[in-house]
C-alpha cells in the first residue's frame, strides 16, 4: 500500500502547488487520479516517483517511510513512472530497452509475449530502433511493454492517451483493462478521458493542490459527470464556476 500524508510542494520562488494531498492507494488496483488542468496530478506523480521532493508531508510504501528516497531508490523498491511523452533512446532497440527491463535475460519467447500484450508483433518491432520513426501510439505500447516487463510494484503513468489517435487509444483501453485483470501491483493512471476513468477500482480527484474526492469508479463518475470537482456542497441552481 502506497500513502501520501500531507503532502505540500511549491516551485522554488512559486505559489504553492500541493496544499496537503492525503491519498491512500490500495495494492493490486487500478487507480486513475484526474482533476482540473493545474490542479497538481503530475506534481503528486512525481512526489510518488522521487522526482520532487515534498516540502512537508510523508510518503509510506508498505509501511516504510520512503519520503527521502531518491528516483533511483525508489525504482530498486518497485516504483516506476511512464511518461506523458515516453522518451526515445536513438541507437537502442525495442528488444534492447526490453532487455534492460527484465531482471534476467529474457528469451524470444518472453519478448514476443510481452510485446503481444500490448499489441505489437514481435517480427515487426523486436529490432526496431526507437528513434522518431516510431508513432507515438507506438512509443505508448513499447513503455508499457516495458512496464509489464520490469514488474514493479507501483507505476504511475502520466496521460498515457497523451498524443494518441482514436484507434490506437481504443487498444490502449484494451491493454489496460487486460493489465487490471492480472493485476501483480498497482496501477496509478493520471488521466482526464472517461473511457479511462470507467476501467479504475478507484478514483481520486484533485483539485486545487488538495484531493477533492476518493472513492469507486461507480461513485464518483456519477458526479463527476454532472458536477466539477469542488461543487459537491454547493447547492446553486445556476453553475458560475
Ligand atoms: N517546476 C515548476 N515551476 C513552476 N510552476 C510549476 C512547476 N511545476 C508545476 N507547476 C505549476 O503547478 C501547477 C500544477 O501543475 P501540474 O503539472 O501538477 O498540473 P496537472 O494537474 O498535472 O495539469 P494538467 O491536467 O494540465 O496536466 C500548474 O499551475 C503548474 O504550472
Amino acid at each position: 500500500m502506497l500513502e501520501l500524508q500531507n503532502i505540500k510542494w511549491h516551485p522554488e520562488g512559486g505559489p504553492q502547488v500541493l496544499n496537503g494531498i492525503d491519498i491512500t492507494i490500495p495494492d493490486n488496483k487500478l487507480v486513475v487520479i484526474t482533476g482540473p488542468n493545474g490542479s497538481g496530478k503530475t506534481t503528486t506523480a512525481k512526489i510518488i516517483a522521487g522526482i520532487e521532493k515534498p516540502d512537508d508531508g510523508r510518503i509510506i510504501l508498505d509501511g516504510e517511510d520512503i519520503t527521502d528516497k531518491d528516483v533511483t531508490e525508489r525504482a530498486k523498491l518497485g516504483i516506476s513512472f511512464a511518461f506523458q511523452q515516453p522518451v526515445r533512446f536513438k541507437g537502442l532497440s525495442v528488444r534492447d530497452i526490453l532487455t534492460l527491463a527484465y531482471d534476467h535475460k529474457p528469451d524470444e519467447k518472453e519478448l514476443g509475449t510481452v510485446l503481444q500484450k500490448v499489441g505489437l508483433c514481435a517480427a515487426d518491432y523486436l529490432d526496431r530502433e526507437l528513434n522518431s520513426n516510431l508513432s507515438g501510439g507506438e512509443m505508448k505500447r513499447i513503455e508499457i511493454a516495458t512496464v509489464l516487463a520490469r514488474h514493479t510494484k507501483v507505476t504511475v503513468f502520466d496521460e498515457p492517451e497523451a498524443g494518441i489517435d482514436l484507434w490506437s487509444f481504443s487498444s490502449l483501453i484494451d491493454v489496460f483493462t487486460d493489465m487490471k485483470k492480472s493485476l501483480n501491483g498497482t496501477l496509478v493512471i493520471i488521466s482526464h478521458q472517461e473511457r479511462i476513468l470507467s476501467i479504475a477500482d478507484e478514483i481520486i480527484v484533485v483539485d486545487g493542490g488538495r484531493v477533492a474526492r476518493q472513492g469507486s469508479s461507480e461513485q464518483i463518475m456519477a458526479d463527476l459527470l454532472t458536477r466539477r470537482p469542488g461543487c459537491e456542497n454547493c447547492d446553486a441552481t445556476e453553475c458560475v464556476r
